[in-house]
């Protein structure tokens, strides 16, 4: 490992992520508002066991010991996501104080334990009051959007450097309005470009109050894969190219270039009448970092009847993490040199990579080997990155905790910590001794 950690930088940040539906529970105490999970979980059918968000990882009420626990790992960066409906019940107007004093709360704690916040303003908790007058589809909730950034930047500005305004923007527009198996459940197609470019001028409107206000630095993160044709054939090579639209380009042109890309148009036709003038430059502003959430490659064949007209393979041989995902962390270099090349020299910061595996509990521990090599395979991936002169200044582990995965419940477990959902215990599995070490060994060799 030692020879691992000299090819990262002085001031790398090495992390771990969390969510706040995935992980707080505790969703009718101190003021909360409904989200439109609490909505979705609570909607028969939707998620796999019933499982809901109810009590998750209890950290609502045990967050003093899952930040002492970080400490004690050595971890010194944590990504994790504010709740909306705490601040905002309603989504607007009347502030809740007691949800804005838990992640002041939090903030404290984190720094007293000498471990940097980045920030997530939206992941995926909409207030269910916002969806009740349109959501996403309804213009004014990205400026609804905007005023609880300000409020947020304005409660934690002062000892929080570093945010994020949106989290997988692709996910809330496509898993949440045209496949329907995230909240808010629409199968609209029809309403998905509106749903982009809202959350996209939230994004723009958010990173402009902030610059007006605060000194450190603003990103967005976007769930990306690399895209490889299946064969040399013209027709796997173009379901190449409209996937990678479909899943990449569809936000990372307009945020680095003013633009969407026309291939989308053929996936998703749209009359434009949704796009004020003034809405590209905003949301094109330059941005400190771009979040990048790397689990695995797309390897894709011609399939007119998928909307991105693209069906992925998976390679018979390949390995797969238990979501079915192949285990490729080339595929990491190649979309960050890919990145790199055609946005120009925007830091990047991996706000999640990580792995779901089944974990048994042996004798109070967990050997999950695969996860630990996975992760250990996108270190060194990164490593290759940098050294091809990427400018990557983070690592974020998803996820810190076993949590709530959606549409999956708690089924999958992506934690480097096991949480028992009876007791709430915590248990450190083998992958996250193993990245304590590595911290260890990197903070003494730096
Ligand atoms: N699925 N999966 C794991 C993980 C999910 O738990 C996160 O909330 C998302 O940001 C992203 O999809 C990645």
């Amino acid at each position: 490992m030692t020879s691992l950690v000299k090819r990262f930088p002085r001031h790398f940040a090495w992390g771990v992520a969390t969510a706040s539906y995935q992980i707080e529970g505790a969703v009718n105490e101190d003021g909360r508002g409904a989200s439109i999970w609490d909505v979705f979980s609570h909607t028969p059918g939707k998620i796999l066991h019933g499982d809901t968000g109810d009590i998750a990882c209890d950290h609502y009420h045990r967050m003093r010991e899952d930040v002492n626990l970080m400490s004690q790992l050595g971890i010194s960066n944590y990504r994790f996501s504010i709740s909306w409906p705490r601040i905002f019940p309603m989504g607007y107007g009347q502030k809740n104080s007691r949800g804005l004093d838990f992640y002041d709360q939090l903030t404290d704690q984190l720094l007293q334990e000498n471990i940097e916040p980045l920030v997530t303003l939206y992941h995926w908790d909409l207030p269910q009051a916002l969806q009740e007058k349109g959501g996403w589809i309804n213009r004014d909730t990205a400026f609804y959007f905007r005023d609880y950034a300000v409020t947020v930047f304005d409660k934690l500005g002062d000892r929080v450097h570093n945010w994020i305004t949106h989290n997988e923007p692709w996910v809330t527009t496509v898993a949440g309005h045209i496949q329907g198996r995230h909240a808010p459940g629409l199968k609209q197609p029809n309403v998905a470009r509106k749903v982009a470019h809202h959350l996209l001028l939230s994004h723009g409107l958010a990173v402009e109050s902030y610059r007006d206000m605060g000194k450190g630095r603003i990103g967005i993160t976007l769930n990306l894969h690399p895209v490889y044709p299946a064969s040399s054939r013209e027709e796997d090579l173009t379901a190449q190219q409209l996937h990678d639209a479909f899943h990449n380009t569809w936000f990372l042109d307009p945020v680095f270039t003013g633009t969407y890309p026309e291939e989308l148009d053929e996936i998703l036709p749209f009359d434009n009448d949704f796009i004020a003038e003034g809405d590209l430059n905003l949301i094109q502003q330059p941005l400190d970092f771009l979040g990048v959430n790397y689990y695995a490659p797309h390897r894709v064949r011609w399939n007119p009847d998928e909307i991105s007209h693209a069906s992925l393979v998976i390679l018979p041989e390949e390995p797969i993490t238990s979501m079915g995902w192949p285990v490729d962390a080339k595929g990491l270099t190649d979309l960050l040199i890919r990145i790199h090349y055609d946005y120009g020299p925007i830091p990047i910061i991996i706000t999640e990579n990580g792995a779901a595996y089944e974990d048994v509990v042996e004798d109070g521990q967990i050997h999950d080997a695969l996860r630990q090599h996975y992760l250990e395979m996108h270190w060194d991936a990164l490593a290759n990155s940098i050294e091809q002169g990427v400018p990557v200044h983070g690592y974020y582990v998803w996820s810190f905790l076993d949590n709530f995965e959606w549409a999956l419940g708690y089924s999958k477990r992506f934690g480097i910590v096991y949480v028992d959902y009876l007791t709430q215990q915590r248990i450190v599995k083998d992958s996250g001794l193993a990245y304590s070490r590595f911290l260890r060994e990197f903070y003494e060799y730096h």
